[in-house]
């Protein structure tokens, strides 16, 4: 097999040193092949903490900074399909050197032009003939600029012209700490030739990407605008990515110092802004993250199967189009199965309707517990034990780890942890593989959860209120997004609740259902 996708790094780990979070994403990272890209989107929402020490789950390695957390998790829920979404747009520049009765060429970009020939340059061969560089409603896009049919090439951009961790200078790269990442090297690279001005051979690529101010993360919200998120688990996850990056940049500042050239007065914000362009726009190759100059305006659609490749013959990254595409179309791909916190975080724009969103419990474990310890270890070993079954298993409405976490919690005795313990050993080690077979005790559990969900749907209300009532010309960017943001999650909460009050309801009148019936 020659070619193979090629995965975003997104929806990663990429902050800072390669610690133990590092180690198990990478200990995890699956080969490039579309089945694991799967099972990476699938199971990528998960997080817990306990007393202080990170339990980080393969895959995806959130986690909750607050100090105060004795045990949280976030967990999710699938959704139902939307329909597909295309935009039609019609472009503003062919880069293209042919030229084609069906070609409509608007406002010629002189920035456009320099680009796509310092590009040609670079890479000796046409890149495409058949998009075009154009503006739409999310920055700079992709459009098709001739008929495109299913199976056609779209374009190709040989890997060498990707700027990779390898394009660090070496002398910087031999002083940098063996922990050091490559998302960091990469960082330090856009860094080292922006510094480097019209001098770097990047300079018509660097020019072309988005400025801060155009740059949504909540990496970049100030601290007023963080508060109108800070009911979303998102909150939680910003602070302490942000967090991470600092100490990224902290651990490398010593190594900058000695390259004054490069690095003088560089901030933490210059770096943050570094850090998430890599973010937002690697790809991950054989060279380790890379920005591939072109396919990187490519703008996400959820709904589409067009995935950039790797064809390793020919060193090459391929887009083939999976559909047909008329002149002026919007050529969109797909970065995942993303829900809207790892949009926003990575990216800086939620989907309103975003089919893989999933609410997520915020749960603490009172401190005074005097079970506390035990409980821990109890879900602990579960989690352990589960994981990989989980990951195999199809998700129900309520994932298996939020029932293992709710019934541990509702425990109330020594004894009452051992007889979990006793029934996760008959089912794989797994708490919540099937129903308790204590009606009472299954009921208890889930009127937990339930009661979470309705306290969540309140304080989800009471954060939307005053982001309703806002005249338009008031409205900022990031007062939408916040709202579509709690909106959709609002809209989690209240299926899950749904289902959850259903499900209790069952379990009231009948006393005993069928596992499967219950659970799928
Ligand atoms: C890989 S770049 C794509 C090119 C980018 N539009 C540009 O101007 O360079 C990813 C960025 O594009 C924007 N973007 C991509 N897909 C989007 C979408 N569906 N909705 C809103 N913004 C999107 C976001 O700003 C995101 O961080």
């Amino acid at each position: 097999m020659n070619t193979s996708i090629v995965l975003p790094i997104f929806n990663r780990n990429t902050t800072g040193t390669n610690d133990k979070t590092e180690h198990l994403v990478t200990a995890f990272e699956p080969p490039p092949s579309l089945s694991n890209r799967q099972a990476m989107a699938d199971s990528s929402m998960l997080a817990v903490e306990q007393l202080g020490e990170n339990y980080d789950q393969p895959f995806r390695t959130l986690t909750i900074s607050r100090t105060v957390t004795m045990l949280g998790l976030a967990a999710r829920f699938q959704r139902q399909l939307f329909a597909s979404r295309r935009s039609c747009l019609r472009f503003q520049y062919n880069f293209s050197a042919s030229s084609s009765p069906h070609q409509v060429i608007q406002n010629v970009d002189d920035e456009c032009t320099d680009f796509m020939t310092w590009l040609r340059n670079k890479s000796g061969a046409e890149i495409s003939s058949v998009l075009s560089i154009g503006k739409s409603n999310y920055g700079r896009s992709l459009f098709a600029c001739k008929p495109i049919r299913a199976g056609d090439c779209i374009f190709k951009v040989p890997l060498s012209v990707a700027m990779a961790p390898d394009n660090l200078d070496p002398s910087i790269d031999s002083l940098l700490g063996k922990d050091v990442n490559d998302f960091t090297k990469l960082t330090l690279t856009i860094l080292q030739h922006k510094r480097l001005g019209q001098a770097s051979e990047w300079a018509p690529y660097l020019n072309f990407l988005p400025l801060f101010a155009d740059m949504h993360s909540t990496l970049f919200w100030s601290d007023e605008e963080l508060q109108m998120i800070k009911e979303s688990f998102l909150y939680d996850v910003t602070l302490n990515h942000k967090a991470q990056i600092e100490k990224t940049f902290t651990s490398v500042k010593h190594v900058l110092f000695l390259f004054p050239e490069y690095f003088e007065g560089v901030s933490l914000h210059e770096f943050k802004h570094a850090y998430n362009l890599v973010e937002s726009r690697s790809w991950m190759t054989p060279r380790g993250p890379s920005m591939i100059p072109f396919a990187d305006f490519l703008n996400h659609d959820a709904n589409t199967e067009q995935l950039i490749t790797f064809k390793n013959t020919e060193q090459v990254i391929k887009l083939t189009a999976v559909e047909d595409y008329a002149p002026g179309d919007e050529v969109l791909v797909t970065y995942g199965r993303l829900e809207n916190i790892s949009l926003l975080l990575t990216f800086g724009f939620v989907l309103p309707d975003n089919r893989y969103d999933n609410p997520t419990f915020k749960i603490y474990a009172p401190q005074h517990d005097p079970l506390l310890a035990l409980k821990r270890d109890l879900f602990n070993r579960s989690l352990e034990l589960g994981s990989v079954a989980m990951k195999e298993s199809s998700w129900s409405e309520i994932p298996e780890t939020l029932r293992a976490l709710a019934r541990v919690l509702c425990c109330t005795s020594q004894e009452e942890l051992q007889e979990l313990a006793i029934e996760a050993a008959q089912n794989e080690g797994r708490l919540a593989r099937i129903p308790l077979k204590n009606r009472d005790k299954e009921l208890e559990a889930h009127q937990f959860l339930h009661s979470k969900c309705v306290q969540s749907i309140d304080n989800l209300h009471a954060a939307l209120k005053p982001l309703s009532h806002l005249k338009s010309g008031n409205e900022t960017r990031r007062m939408q997004i916040a709202r579509d943001l709690l909106n959709g999650e609002l809209r989690m909460f209240k299926s899950a609740s749904a289902w959850l009050k259903g499900y209790c309801e069952a379990l009231k009148q009948t006393g005993s259902v069928e596992t499967e019936v219950i659970y799928l």
